[in-house]
Parts: C-alpha cells; sequence; structure tokens
C-alpha cells in the first residue's frame, strides 16, 4: 500500500537578520539560473561581485523590520497553513522551502519518515513564473532523483484561473476593503521582462495586447496574462469598474528592464492625479511577506503620501483564512486522487 502525503513549498527566508545568514540567503536565491538567468560566469560577477557586497545589509534592516518573535512573517504563516491544512486531511502534511531552511529536501525526508511515497507537492504561487513554479518544480525533481528515487511527486499547477481560488480572494479583498476608496491598486512581484519572452513557448507574448486576447496559448505560460487574469477575474466578482482599478508591478532588482508599470513610481504620482484614497492588494504573494509588509505596508505607504496621496489601505495576503485553507485542500486532494487514476 503506497501512502501518501502533501509538501507545501514556499520561497523561503534567511534564518535570522544577521546578516551573514541573509547574505546566505540571497546567495542562494539570485544564484538560481532562474531567478537570475544570465550564464555562470555573468550571474557570479553579478551577485557575487556587487550585489552581495551591499544589498545583505541593507536587506537584513529591512527583514528586521518586519521579523516576529517565532521568525520570518513568510515562515510563520506557511506553518500556519500547514498546521490548519493538517487537521483537514488524513495524510501527513509538510513544508519546504525553495530557499535556505526547511529546504524541499528536509520536506520530503519528514514524509518518507512517516512511510510516505507518493507526494503532492503545492508550490504555493497562483501564477506560473520560471522564477516561482518552475525553478521549485526543478528543484524537486533533482531531490527526488538524487536522493529519493523510489518516490512520486504531483505538482499542482498554477490556479490563478481556479474558480474555488478566485472567489476566495475576491471575498477576502470584500472584506477588507474601506468603505471609501478613489481606487484599487493590485500590485503583483515584478519580473524582468526577459523572462516573460523567454519562457513563451509560441513566441506570441509581445507584453501588450496578447496577454489580454483570449485563449492565446502562452497564456500558460505567461505571467503577466495570468497576473492580469486574476485582476480581471476578481474585479468582475466585486463588480468594480475598471476605471477604478490599477495594475502595477513591485520589487524589480538591478538594471534590467522589468515588467511595467512599475509600482513605486506608481505610487509617487497618483496623488498629484487625484487618487487621495488608495486601498491596495498583493495577490502574487498568498502569504504576507518582506515584500508586503515592508516594501508596500511601510516605503509604499511613505511613497503615496510623498506623492500626495492621503489614505493608504493596505489589503493583507490571505495568509492563513478559513477559506483559503479549503482551497488548499481542494486542490490537494484533487492531486492526491490522481494518483489512484495511474
Ligand atoms: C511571488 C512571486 C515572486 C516572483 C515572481 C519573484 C521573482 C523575483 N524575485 C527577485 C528578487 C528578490 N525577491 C526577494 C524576496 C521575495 N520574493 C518573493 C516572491 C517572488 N519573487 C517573496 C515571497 C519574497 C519575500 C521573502 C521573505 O523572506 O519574506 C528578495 C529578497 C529580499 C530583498 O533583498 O529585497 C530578492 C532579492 C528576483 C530577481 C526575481 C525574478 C527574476
Ligand atoms: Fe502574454
Ligand atoms: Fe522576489
Amino acid at each position: 500500500m503506497f501512502m501518501k502525503g502533501i509538501l507545501l513549498v514556499n520561497l523561503g527566508s534567511p534564518k535570522s537578520t544577521a546578516v551573514p545568514h541573509v547574505r546566505e540567503y540571497l546567495d542562494e536565491f539570485l544564484m538560481d539560473e532562474k531567478v537570475i538567468d544570465y550564464r555562470w560566469f555573468f550571474r557570479a560577477l553579478l551577485v557575487q561581485g556587487i550585489i552581495l557586497n551591499t544589498r545583505p545589509a541593507k536587506s537584513a534592516e529591512a527583514y528586521k523590520t518586519v521579523w516576529t518573535d517565532e521568525g520570518s512573517p513568510l515562515i510563520v504563516i506557511t506553518q500556519k497553513i500547514q498546521k490548519k491544512l493538517q487537521k483537514l486531511v488524513d495524510v501527513p502534511v509538510e513544508i519546504g522551502m525553495r530557499y535556505a531552511q526547511p529546504s524541499i529536501e528536509a520536506g520530503i525526508q519528514k514524509l518518507v519518515d512517516q512511510g510516505v511515497s507518493e507526494i503532492v507537492l503545492f508550490p504555493l504561487y497562483p501564477q506560473y513564473a520560471m522564477s516561482t513554479t518552475e525553478t521549485v518544480i526543478e528543484k524537486a525533481e533533482e531531490v527526488r532523483k538524487k536522493k529519493f528515487p523510489g518516490i512520486k511527486i504531483n505538482y499542482i499547477q498554477p490556479f490563478y484561473n481556479r474558480e474555488i481560488y478566485i472567489d476566495c480572494l475576491a471575498e477576502s479583498i470584500r472584506e477588507k476593503l474601506p468603505e471609501n476608496f478613489d481606487a484599487l491598486q493590485f500590485s503583483y512581484h515584478g519580473v524582468p521582462e526577459r523572462h516573460i519572452y523567454k519562457t513563451d513557448p509560441t513566441n506570441t507574448c509581445n507584453l501588450n495586447d496578447c496577454c489580454s486576447r483570449e485563449n492565446n496559448p502562452s497564456h500558460q505560460f505567461c505571467y503577466r496574462h495570468q497576473c492580469f487574469d486574476v485582476t480581471n477575474s476578481v474585479i468582475k466578482k466585486l463588480g468594480l469598474p475598471k476605471e477604478k482599478v490599477m495594475v502595477t508591478f513591485q520589487s524589480r532588482l538591478g538594471k534590467d528592464k522589468w515588467m511595467e508599470p512599475y509600482t513605486d513610481e506608481t505610487l509617487e504620482t497618483i496623488g498629484k492625479k487625484g487618487i487621495k484614497n488608495l486601498a491596495i492588494v498583493c495577490p502574487a504573494f498568498v502569504s504576507d511577506c518582506l515584500e508586503t509588509l515592508e516594501e508596500i505596508s511601510v516605503e509604499g505607504k511613505h511613497q503615496f503620501e510623498h506623492g500626495g496621496g492621503e489614505n493608504f489601505h493596505y489589503i493583507p495576503c490571505l495568509n492563513d483564512e478559513d477559506r483559503w485553507i479549503d482551497v488548499v485542500k481542494t486542490l490537494c486532494e484533487e492531486k492526491l486522487n490522481e494518483f489512484y487514476l495511474v
């Protein structure tokens, strides 16, 4: 009898806010060729020769502002999701991080120690990206082949267009929206434009109208399309007019051209254009983390106020809301059941 289990995978955080730990984490993260997709020599030159000289100290300061007594918000929230899900399913649930600890390997080992040989692995990213879903699957396959050749892994695909997820996100936003707002901004983590072209198997995405066209086969791997699709589906559910909604991309790094418009530049300018009351949500993240709690809630608020805005309202991620745990459960159970079919 094959025993099944679930591995929830998130991005990962440094071990602590100490600069050496942040450096170690950034080194692993940014030396991933699915994240900084230059050839090894140029990646090492950029990451180890330039970025790691200054960024760890700056990032460590940022992490200090969001760190809790229990640790990194991203990891603490992922653990909360694990605990709640574990109460709802009768197979073991563990977590693994793509970078740093607890690793994907440690998560699989914990499952194997409990007798599991068939794993449903859930990359906790609604939209597909080379730097998220793809690198998680690649890493898990590498670990499986090297260390656990006898186990099977079934991967949950990006769920950006699943109705249960859209309903859940829309309801969560509806509950948290302030009574009066001039605009609702959807701020997604950005990626370099090059990544979109690189992962498009059809070579048809022009980073513009193609992302909004219906049924283009490039959509399956187009992060940009998937971000717009989530936005459109959610605002339809909320009954919001398009004129009241903005989509922007945050967290860019380096000198490459990233997807536009940029969140920070938008926040700096919209106040003067008459948007005084802003609500902002970050649906590329299922759990709050440095990029939402510091970059948006704190820095983004300053940028908005600096540019003439008045009321800034950050809408938290789904985190461990019960309705989201139900979605996680449903998506996991679908994949668990597929094991019976093969
Ligand atoms: C949600 C999806 C994410 C995508 C897509 C993504 C791409 C991406 N990120 C970087 C560089 C950095 N990201 C950092 C933090 C970070 N990124 C995500 C998610 C996505 N990244 C999360 C959830 C977090 C937070 C982690 C935490 O511990 O809370 C950081 C580190 C922090 C910092 O120094 O700002 C970097 C660097 C690139 C280059 C990239 C695509 C190519
Ligand atoms: Fe596209
Ligand atoms: Fe990132």
